[in-house]
């Protein structure tokens, strides 16, 4: 399935050495894995995930679910080895970590080939560099590591994330400049249901596509917030005909509810049916 026809609403870590969550995540409703090689995997576990996660994958059974596998760094002791067992896995994509430069995502291009690559951001140098990042021609997605960031930039944990947000805001413009995929931070308190509603509200305020989740108990609550509600459906497909007819009658603006809409507004408004409608497919 192509990219921009993908909801991204729910983006599942999965530690690729636990057969039995590999296997759970084949009936959960998420829209994309993040099969992790890198910090879920204890480091006497590695070579033995890479197994794991290949066999997991040649089994097939991940339906519409974009299957993205996170390696080590190339840095690493095991990223080189996961790059090139990722390369023939049959997954959707290659999440690197703590990008920092194009130069490190152009060297696991070089030995991927072809498939996309999607960057962890997660360091204060990669928010600095995140515009180059971004930029980057087989950059296809932003995955915002939050737990990183707060570690590196020694904040205190915040409902509010106040300290993170000069990150947060640096790789949304990047992000949206270069028309990528941007999926937010994880939730860590996963049995805090409250917590994770206030914080997915939050990132979809800021125009986040979906949150990065570490359980399946938070994956109905990111769904939910992350799709357009039916009262957002309802107004497009009333802006959309309120546009046309105005339109029809030689006018460039309409009125809706006593707000104008323009030209870029039913742009908006036809995005949220088209995402309504992939919601839809993928749910089928
Ligand atoms: C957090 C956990 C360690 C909790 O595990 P556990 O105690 O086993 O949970 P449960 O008993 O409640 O599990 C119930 C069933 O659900 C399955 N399960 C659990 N987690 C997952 C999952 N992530 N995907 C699929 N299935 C999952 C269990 O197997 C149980 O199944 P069953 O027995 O059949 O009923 C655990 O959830 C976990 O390990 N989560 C993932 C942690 C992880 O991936 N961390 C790394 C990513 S976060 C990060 O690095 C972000 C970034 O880099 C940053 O810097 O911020
Ligand atoms: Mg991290």
């Amino acid at each position: 399935m192509d990219q921009r026809n993908r909801p991204f609403r729910s983006v599942l870590y999965i530690p690729a050495s636990k057969e039995r969550a590999l296997d759970k995540a084949r009936s959960l409703p998420v829209d994309a894995i993040i099969f992790d090689l890198e910090d879920a995997v204890a480091v006497e576990e590695k070579a033995n995930a890479r197994g794991i996660l290949a066999e997991a994958l040649a089994a097939k059974g991940y339906g519409a679910r974009m299957r993205i596998v996170r390696i080590n760094g190339l840095e690493s002791d095991w990223g080189r080895a996961d790059a090139q067992a990722a390369r023939d896995m049959g997954c959707d994509a290659v999440l690197l970590p703590k990008v920092e430069s194009a130069a490190q995502v152009q060297a696991l291009a070089e030995i991927v080939g072809e498939i996309p690559i999607w960057a962890m951001m997660e360091t204060p140098r990669g928010m600095l560099n995140a515009a180059e990042i971004a930029a980057y021609p087989r950059m296809a997605g932003f995955v915002m590591g939050t737990n990183d960031l707060a570690k590196e930039l020694q904040t205190r944990f915040r409902p509010d994330r106040q300290p993170l947000m000069a990150g947060l805001g640096l790789c949304l413009l990047a992000a949206k400049a270069e028309g990528l995929v941007i999926v937010d931070g994880v939730y860590n308190a996963f049995k805090d249901d409250e917590g994770l509603r206030a914080e997915c509200a939050q990132g979809r305020d800021m125009g986040f596509d979906g949150k990065t989740l570490i359980h399946p108990a938070q994956v109905e609550i990111a769904n939910a917030a992350f799709a357009p509600t039916q009262d957002e459906i309802d107004l497009a497909r009333r802006q959309i005909a309120a546009f046309e007819e105005a339109e029809s009658s030689g006018k460039g603006v309409a009125v809706v509810d006593g707000r104008i809409v323009e030209n870029l507004h039913v742009a908006t408004a036809r995005e949220i049916l088209a995402k309504a409608d992939a919601i839809t497919a993928i749910s089928g």
